[in-house]
């Protein structure tokens, strides 16, 4: 039974009551300090285990007994790539109920920005954007895979695997790369230094998190409450990670460092050849004659961390990290084996992209996307956590200097009609961080809704 039936025949199963006013609260007496909360993250945490309540929940439920079994809101913070937007299956609510729904979201903003400007918060980037039932991290599962080519980066490219390559890229903006020269060794080094610094207190992490002048820890909460972050950006990726990592110890970890300052060298060598191929895709010669426009893109690395909680609806996922699409050339994705990578089809299906070792996913982002036309697809993506094991991943981000202005070359657009007016690389990033998430949308704000010419 879907969620649609099941709640219509009044016989849904929704999540237990989350203690998020607790949290709420503590976050707003301490002006969004998270060190000062801990024992109400713990409970909130404790509290949303996801177990399957007893209580059924009625279609036309009042607005208290809509309060009472799915007011526990998902709290959406401003983060740099991430616009979380809510799966359409999880938001399969009564007329009624989202009446109430967008009415509560309505009221909660303007309490948000009556409590800011009250208290005056440090920083805006640490408001929620909007909030969701916490059910809305709660999907059926979906155990669909897509099939995407595999490209070896290590061999000459010949015409069928350009004409494969160029499929995929229009179909899914996905394809998979082996031989890319990271070794299975770097990979696990990775993996056991970042999980020592994310096991690190919280009050320690946040010393890198929104509010410190590092800037580069994204705690749980602010994307999800499951995920969490650490960026060390190019070209300097050794000084980054050593500021982190500073900021993080108080004191230098050399090797993690260096494990970055290597894994940041790969991944922009490997991010240039890659962009040479899909300007092959593109058209003859184009890899010659447009190499130059993206010769000062620059890279930055996004250590990812998932924590799903321990107990869960059977038959359900819980979403680690909203549908989006990411805001740069290309994205280079390293999953472990946990999975959970999901991309959408052209009609709205979620597919599973499944892990495959010494096997990196790449996509296209929104820049590539508007550069070539929209002939290079950034498509939407989200991770999904099936399995209550801790999920880690890396993505590497390759994107256009902030001052360079995205327009598609004639001959790239070719006989089609061009899609997207000129912009600054720079406003379009800005505009992604400021736009108020259009609430209830099904899809987040994206390239086109600032680029895009016509419907
Ligand atoms: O964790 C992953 O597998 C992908 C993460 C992602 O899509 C992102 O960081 O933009
Ligand atoms: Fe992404």
């Amino acid at each position: 039974m879907d969620d649609k039936a099941e709640r219509n025949s009044g016989k849904k199963k929704t999540v237990s009551a989350c203690d998020v006013e607790a949290l709420k609260k503590c976050l707003e007496e301490h002006k969004g300090d998270y060190i000062k909360c801990q024992s109400q993250i713990e409970a909130f945490k404790s509290s949303c285990s996801l177990k399957k309540p007893s209580d059924s929940h009625p279609a036309d439920s009042s607005y208290k007994d809509f309060i009472g079994t799915e007011g526990v809101f998902k709290f959406i913070f401003y983060a740099p790539e991430v616009y979380m937007t809510p799966d359409e299956s999880s938001m399969v609510v009564s007329e009624r109920q989202k009446h109430i729904f967008i009415k509560l979201g309505v009221l909660l903003v303007y309490k948000i920005i009556a409590l800011v400007k009250a208290i005056g918060f440090r920083s805006l980037e640490n408001l929620p954007k909007y909030c969701q039932p916490f059910s809305s991290f709660i999907m059926p599962a979906s155990r669909t895979s897509v099939q995407l080519p595999v490209f070896d980066v290590s061999k000459s490219i010949t015409p069928s695997s350009i004409s494969s390559l160029s499929l995929a890229c229009k179909e899914w903006g996905f394809f998979h790369i082996i031989n890319h020269g990271i070794s299975k060794d770097l990979y696990t080094k990775l993996r056991f230094l970042s999980y020592q610094l994310f096991s690190l207190p919280y009050e320690l992490k946040l010393k890198a998190g929104p509010t410190s002048n590092t800037k580069t820890y994204t705690p749980h909460f602010i994307a999800s409450p499951f995920f969490e972050s650490l960026c060390v950006s190019g070209p300097d990726f050794r000084a980054s990670a050593q500021s982190s990592v500073e900021a993080l110890l108080n004191k230098p970890n050399s090797e993690f460092c260096e494990v970055l300052r290597e894994y940041g060298g790969k991944m922009r060598s490997l991010s240039k050849k890659i962009t040479e191929i899909l300007l092959m895709c593109l058209g003859e010669d184009f890899e010659r004659e447009f190499k130059s426009e993206f010769s000062k893109c620059e890279g930055y690395v996004r250590i990812n961390n998932y924590s799903p909680p321990e107990s869960r609806m059977m038959g359900k996922d819980v979403e680690g990290l909203g549908m989006h699409t990411d805001m740069s050339c290309l994205t280079i994705v390293y999953q472990d084996d946990v999975g959970g990578l999901q991309v959408r089809s052209k009609d709205g299906k979620w597919l599973d992209i499944d892990p495959c070792e010494e096997t990196l996913v790449v996509n296209i982002g929104d820049l590539l996307h508007a550069w070539s036309n929209g002939k290079l697809r950034s498509s939407e993506h989200r991770v999904i956590l099936k399995e209550s094991t801790n999920r880690f991943s890396l993505a590497f981000f390759w994107c256009f200097e902030d001052n360079k202005v995205i327009f598609a070359p004639d001959e790239v657009v070719g006989d089609e009609l061009r899609s997207y007016k000129p912009f600054l690389c720079s406003d379009y990033l800005r505009f992604r961080e400021n736009s108020e998430r259009g609430k209830f949308e099904k899809v987040g704000f994206t390239v086109k809704d600032f680029a895009g010419i016509g419907g």
